[in-house]
């Protein structure tokens, strides 16, 4: 038998799958890794964390599914996306990786803008945003000049943990397309961009495709890991680039809705036409010389967790989630905005925060979680509404992530989009995804679409039932307003916390 690992290192957690030739999960495994917060609006975690969580993942998928090393052909990977390794010549890691969701980068994000405004967006096609690689390189070059000044090169977190397997340094192309210092169309490292903020071009490391085979396991992992020197490793991608794959979007006109940390409405985009003018996201896709957009909601999966970890630490996630349905459409007139750590679309807006909208006393629990639950389905709604503007409409969307695990979440997802909404017989996309591209990257398969119609199997479709969907819309009337009318409020909360820290 042949096998492929799919890789997929997220933000909570690193989730590794064993899948055969038919695309059958035959044995997965994960390890949690620590989030630092050490001050508002910082996120931050140790790349040795990410290594370590993956060797032992690695270890526990052997040994649960019995199969032999060498029958593991190919390993790539899926990773969360924009978070800066910076690392010296030595190829030692100098700080803690700066996170995607860390929005310490407000003033580098304005520093760009008025340094190239238009130009930018031309080039990189996206704004300027404070998850962004660039913004964050930039802000250890202004603060942290000494450990700026021994930075020979920077990679992505897929990146670093590939480099740890194989010993070799490169950045793979959709990944690369989130730090915006690449030129999109031309597939290459803007020359332009760097100068204009006086980066070296030497700072970035070589470009590969997602299914370059870059080479195979160092005996030094090989050992660590118990997966054989033979297999050979293949540069992955963006996550959301392995979720849309992992999820079957390989045409236009599809989309997707995932649940993890973050949360994100994408679709595939055939070439560079389409023109969102930095509204959502634009990146390369892990399928070489396509592209794909989305829109992001930072606290997506977070929120949930959140709530759960501050108010029931005890109980299991799903007995936590299920516990909504004893709530109603609306949670008895109770809205939440999930923008707790600040939002990206459609407010690009680092200071915003959450708020629970109508707290009466006749509410409950099982309410504030109906409450979440909607929020962030309120919040990809946004998102389709900009699509809706630029003239995408979809017919249905394909559900990943953690949140994909929860069948009323699902269903409020049909309501509130008023779409079919479908569950794949694994929620684990963007690890099936990176699977896909091993699979792909070794030849099993001619292409991704093939791919997809071996690996990936619909579970189940939500269809809207009519009822919900008229409801949905008078409550998310009222949540389009929370964000106008809550902005200065949170604000200036925001601000007398920030100063309270000092
Ligand atoms: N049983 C469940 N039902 C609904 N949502 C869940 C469940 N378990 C976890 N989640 C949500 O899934 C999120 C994690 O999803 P995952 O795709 O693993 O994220 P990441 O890739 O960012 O680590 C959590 O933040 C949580 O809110
Ligand atoms: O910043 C983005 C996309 O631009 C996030 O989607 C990250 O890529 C993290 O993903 P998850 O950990 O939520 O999967």
């Amino acid at each position: 038998m042949k096998y492929v690992i799919g890789v997929d290192l997220g933000t909570s957690a690193v989730k590794v799958l064993l899948v055969d030739q038919q695309g059958q999960v035959v044995a997965q495994a994960s390890e949690d890794y620590p989030l630092q917060q050490p001050e508002p609006g910082y996120s931050e975690q140790n790349p040795e964390d990410w290594v370590t969580g993956t060797t032992t993942a690695i270890q526990q998928l052997l040994a649960n599914s019995q199969v032999k090393p060498g029958e593991v052909e190919g390993i790539s990977y899926s990773g969360q996306m924009h978070g800066l390794v910076l690392l010296d010549a030595d190829q030692q890691v100098l700080r803690p990786a700066i996170l995607w969701n860390d929005t310490r980068t407000t003033a580098q994000t304005q520093e760009i803008m008025a340094n190239m405004g238009q130009r930018f967006i031309e080039i990189t096609r996206n704004r300027p945003l404070e998850g962004f690689t660039l913004p964050k390189l930039l802000w250890v070059k202004e603060n942290e000049p000494g450990i700026f000044a021994k930075a020979a090169t920077f990679v992505l977190p897929k990146d670093y943990v590939r480099y740890r397997m194989t010993g070799k340094i490169n950045m793979e192309m959709s990944d690369a397309a989130g730090t915006v210092m690449l030129d999109i169309a031309k597939k290459q490292w803007s020359d332009e961009i760097c100068a204009a903020f006086d980066l070296p071009l030497s700072l970035c490391p070589p470009l590969i495709e997602a299914t370059t085979n870059v080479g195979t396991i160092t005996p030094k992992f090989a050992a660590e890991s118990g997966l054989a020197e033979t297999t050979a490793v293949f540069g992955g991608g963006a996550d959301n680039a392995c979720g849309a794959i992992g999820a079957g979007i390989t045409k236009p006109d599809q989309a997707m809705c995932s649940i993890g940390t973050s949360g994100v409405i994408l679709t595939y985009e055939p070439d560079t036409q389409v023109d969102y003018h930095g509204q959502l996201h634009f990146f390369n896709h892990a399928i070489t010389d396509r592209f794909y957009s989305m829109g992001v909601t930072l606290a997506a999966g977070y929120s949930l967790s959140w709530l759960k970890k501050t108010f029931a630490p005890d109980d299991s996630f799903d007995d936590f989630v299920g516990s909504a349905e004893q709530s109603t459409i609306g949670a008895h007139g109770l809205l939440f905005t999930p923008y707790i750590v600040g939002e990206r679309t459609p407010y690009a807006d680092a200071k915003i925060r959450g708020s629970f909208i109508g707290v009466d006393g006749k509410q409950v629990r099982a309410d504030f979680i109906r409450a979440v639950l909607e929020g962030i389905v309120f919040s990809f709604r946004d998102i389709l509404e900009i699509y809706a503007e630029n003239g995408k409409d979809f017919k249905q969307l394909v559900s990943i992530g953690g949140g994909a695990k929860s069948p009323l979440w699902l269903q409020i997802q049909a309501d509130i989009f008023n779409k079919d909404i479908v569950r794949l017989e694994s929620e684990q996309g963007p690890g099936m995804g990176a699977a896909m591209i091993a699979a792909v990257g070794l030849g099993w398969f001619a292409n991704f679409d093939e791919c997809v119609d071996k690996f990936i199997a619909i579970k189940t479709i939500y269809h809207p039932i009519a009822a919900n969907v008229a409801r949905y819309s008078e409550f998310y009337k009222v949540y389009q307003q929370v964000y106008g009318q809550t902005k200065d409020l949170t604000a200036q909360l925001l601000a007398l916390e920030e100063a309270d820290q000092k």
